[in-house]
């Protein structure tokens, strides 16, 4: 079975290897997280990283082991941001020229780099982004400027205290023209001693959900006041800017600016499978030692596991694990799929990658939040403690629903792709990938199911057509009622929650295609598929059943917020600067953000000790 979850023999090998690495080394131990200060959780993680980077080129460790090794040392920090979105932008948006330079000292660590897109006011709405950067002719520059609170750059890992360099998303003006929202490399600290370069204001945001978890990581806020880049660091792979001024756009689809984010969402499919794997390992194992109640005859105490209630809350999490894995091991082949072929200039499946990632992020990061959460009850009162692991679980991934797109803003996305593929089947077309079963319409639409007895459910061709019939309805009666409203704009708002649904049994019915397709392959080991079979069959049967509520909610929104005044808190109790009754949060959070200690000094304690050594010890390698 770990050969099947790893992937091959190999992957166990490999894994086994670097978690023991990891395990075997004083200087990752993570036992005591939770109860350092913030400055020192920091700290803390500035050292491992350091200490990582030193074994990484001591042991000559590949690509893949040296991603291990930081999935094993299990703590978000600033390696995060610069190997998964830093170096990914620049590959992905920038010329051959721009990733030569800035790549290579990218990968030896002589720049630290971050990914900052979200600001203050907004971060779904990436068009709606302030930042802008404005092209000056006479000196060959552009302008990175914030020009309101609202455009502060907040929430990029290892802004706040590390990052040298990020690459921002700003408004590129040029010729007193706006042309939205484009990538620029900045350098945002000195290599000498990593003080700001003039111009820019940065810092930490502040404390974040839970103790130890996500306040390892240094997510930042930046505003910039007219600071000068060169007009070369802008990401040019896209579209271009002349020495004149002009804008040129490249042949390439102007949705590639979003490409590193459907490389990470698609990294994060895994990350879920992992979390929830680790939850569920924690609790089934506990269930089997916990003891509770006894047989009235004075027989031994039942392990908890034993309950029907557990086994029924559990084990639909144990089969979760597994199917996300594998769908999370296909999305990698489909994305690396998506990749070759765009580099052979086609980018006939970029809508279907944008959906299956966006889609799959959403509904497996929130089955995995929803799941830690439960797992914890499921331990009784002990998972409540640090001890039992779930807390920190929990935080660390409870972010993921809303870090790389807010889950309900991305399954909208996928419920537009399906509106469209929808309308292209009524024109005659013949949806391929992932939504070719929507071209068997007559009979999906109309098919009753052939479930007669308890084992026929357990029938992967039955599972299928009852997934793919659901998921083909649900979309067509969106499809038919939007059809209804006065404009496609207002019968898509108007029926938004519906179509929430109608791309999660989309993404679902995609989950236990590709966990029925794992069946069909060789699986090697005793017994092995029978099991996967027996968990496919929980996932697939523990989803159908849902209720709808829209109506009503529509009623008690006009009134939601005096419901939630009725209670009567006062500011000082709830103690949210979201919650605030004045509604004041932009300078509450912005206030707020200042007070954290890390923000006492602008060059953070551990600089001189582990960051500073790092970056001159490869500078210097870099010269000889
Ligand atoms: C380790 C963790 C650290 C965390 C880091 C972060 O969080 S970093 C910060 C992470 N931040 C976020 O994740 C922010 C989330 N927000 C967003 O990604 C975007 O603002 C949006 C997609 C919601 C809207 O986009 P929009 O305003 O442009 O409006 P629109 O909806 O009209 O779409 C226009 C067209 O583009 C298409 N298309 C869209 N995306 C993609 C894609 N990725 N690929 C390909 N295509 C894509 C879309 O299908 C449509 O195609 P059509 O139908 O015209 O053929
Ligand atoms: C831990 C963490 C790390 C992060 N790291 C980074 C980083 O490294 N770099 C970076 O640039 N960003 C980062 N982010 C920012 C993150 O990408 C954004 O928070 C995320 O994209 C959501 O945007 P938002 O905060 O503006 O949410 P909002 O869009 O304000 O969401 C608020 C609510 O509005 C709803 N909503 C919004 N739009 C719609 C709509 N059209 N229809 C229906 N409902 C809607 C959402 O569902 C949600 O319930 C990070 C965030 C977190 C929490």
């Amino acid at each position: 079975m770990k050969v099947a979850w790893a992937g091959s023999r190999h992957a166990v090998e490999v894994a086994d290897r670097m978690a023991c690495l990891v395990a075997s080394d004083p200087v990752f131990r993570k036992d005591t997280r939770t109860m350092l200060s913030r400055k020192e959780l920091f700290k803390d993680t500035l050292k491992k990283a350091a200490h990582a980077w030193k074994r990484t080129v001591e042991l000559h460790l590949t690509e893949e082991e040296a991603n291990l090794l930081r999935l094993y040392i299990d703590q978000p920090g600033y390696v995060d941001l610069h190997w998964v979105m830093f170096v990914p932008a620049i590959k992905g948006q920038g010329t051959e020229e721009q990733q030569k330079k800035w790549l290579t000292m990218a990968y030896k660590f002589q720049i630290i780099g971050t990914y900052a897109q979200t600001e203050l006011g907004h971060g779904s709405n990436v068009q709606g982004l302030e930042t802008t950067a404005t092209f000056d002719p006479s000196t060959d520059e552009f302008i990175m400027h914030s020009p309101t609170l609202t455009s502060s750059k907040w929430w990029p890992g290892g802004l706040g205290k590390t990052s040298t360099h990020a690459v921002v998303y700003a408004r590129l003006i040029t010729e007193g023209k706006d042309y939205g929202i484009h990538g620029f490399i900045m350098q945002l600290r000195s290599l000498d001693d990593h003080s700001p370069l003039p111009g820019i204001t940065i810092g930490d945001i502040g404390g974040k959900f839970g103790s130890g978890a996500y306040n390892s990581m240094d997510n930042g806020v930046m505003r910039l006041d007219h600071v000068r880049i060169p007009r070369d660091q802008m990401l040019m792979r896209l579209a271009q800017v002349t020495r004149e001024g002009k804008y040129v756009h490249s042949d390439v689809p102007k949705q590639l600016l979003y490409g590193t984010m459907v490389y990470v969402r698609q990294t994060i499919v895994a990350d879920a499978s992992r979390a929830l794997s680790r939850a569920v390992c924690i609790a089934v194992r506990y269930g089997a030692i916990r003891k509770q109640f006894g047989s009235k005859a004075g027989g031994p105490e039942t392990q908890v596991l034993n309950y029907k209630t557990q086994q029924s809350r559990l084990f639909p999490f144990l089969a979760s694990a597994y199917a996300f894995r594998f769908v999370g091991q296909w999305l990698k082949w489909l994305y690396t799929d998506v990749t070759q072929k765009l580099e052979s200039k086609d980018f006939s499946t970029l809508p279907e990658a944008h959906a299956c990632t966006a889609g799959l992020k959403s509904v497996t990061t929130s089955a995995t939040a929803d799941a830690i959460e439960e797992c914890q009850k499921l331990c009784g009162g002990h998972g409540y403690l640090n001890s039992s692991g779930l807390p920190e679980l929990f935080a660390v991934n409870l972010p993921a629903c809303t870090y790389e797109g807010d889950n309900v803003v991305l399954l909208l996305q996928v419920a537009r792709f399906l509106m469209k593929t929808v309308s292209q089947v009524a024109s005659g077309k013949q949806p391929v990938g992932t939504t070719a079963y929507m071209g068997n319409i007559q009979h999906l639409m109309q098919c009753k199911s052939v479930v007669n007895t308890v084992e026929d459910w357990l029938n992967p061709a039955a599972i299928k057509e009852v997934f793919e019939a659901r998921a083909l309805r649900m979309a067509v009666n969106c499809a038919q009622n939007i059809s209804k409203a006065p404009s496609q704009e207002e019968g898509f708002s108007e029926l938004s929650p519906d179509l929430v649904e109608a791309a999660v049994a989309h993404v679902q019915l995609i989950i236990v295609t590709k966990f029925i397709e794992k069946l069909q392959e060789d699986i090697l080991g005793h017994g092995v598929k029978e099991q996967l079979q027996k968990l496919c069959g929980i996932y697939a049967l523990h989803l159908i059943h849902n209720e709808r509520l829209g109506k009503l909610y529509a009623q008690v929104r006009p009134n939601a917020v005096a419901l939630v005044d009725a209670f009567d808190y006062t500011d000082h109790y709830l103690g949210s600067a979201l919650g605030r009754y004045d509604g004041d949060v932009y300078s509450a959070l912005y206030k707020e953000a200042w007070k954290d200690p890390l923000n006492e000094t602008v060059v953070p304690d551990g600089y001189q000790e582990h960051l500073r050594p790092l970056l001159k010890q490869q500078l210097k390698l870099s010269r000889l």
